[in-house]
């Protein structure tokens, strides 16, 4: 998994068309939406994440967490973004990590939000520019789990 973490004053998106034949239903309502003060998290899920979702959720959770309090961020934007990696997981991979990556943030207290998954989206972020405000992390699985 590829993440590049951005300590914004807004991020807010718009969904366009669709990317993936069978895009995520979403409603009206998530068609647009916008967090201020927040920490943005576009995430890449790889192929080799596919070996133990379990365990990249897990650990990507906590990478997040020790760059969001220390950057005091209490709201957390989860952004699929497909452009970090040439070596995607499938889809449905995907889409389930970056599920259980959003409710394991919430469950800690967090105000989180995440962008739809399988559209193209125009975005607007304003990142703060302090030194700790743009991040990347690679997280990969150590022990495979039999399918
Ligand atoms: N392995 C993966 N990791 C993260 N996101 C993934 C994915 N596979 C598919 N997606 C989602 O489907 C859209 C088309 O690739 C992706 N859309 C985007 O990445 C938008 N920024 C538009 O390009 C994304 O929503």
């Amino acid at each position: 998994m590829r993440m590049l973490l951005i300590h914004s004053d807004y991020l807010e998106y718009e969904v366009k068309d669709k990317a993936l034949k069978n895009p995520e239903p979403i409603s009206d309502e998530q068609k647009t939406g916008r967090l201020d003060e927040v920490l943005a998290v576009f995430i890449s899920v790889e192929k080799v994440d596919e070996t133990n979702p379990d365990e990249v959720v897990e650990k990507a959770v906590k990478e997040i967490e020790d760059v969001a309090s220390q950057i005091k961020a209490e709201r957390i934007f989860v952004y699929p973004f497909a452009h970090l990696s040439s070596e995607l997981a499938k889809p449905d991979v995907a889409l389930e990590v970056l599920r259980k990556i959003e409710e394991k943030l919430r469950e800690k207290g967090y105000e989180v939000k995440r962008a739809p998954f399988g559209y193209y989206k125009a975005f607007k972020l304003s990142c703060k520019g302090h030194p700790l405000a743009e991040l990347s992390r690679t997280i990969v699985p150590e022990k495979a789990v039999s399918k």
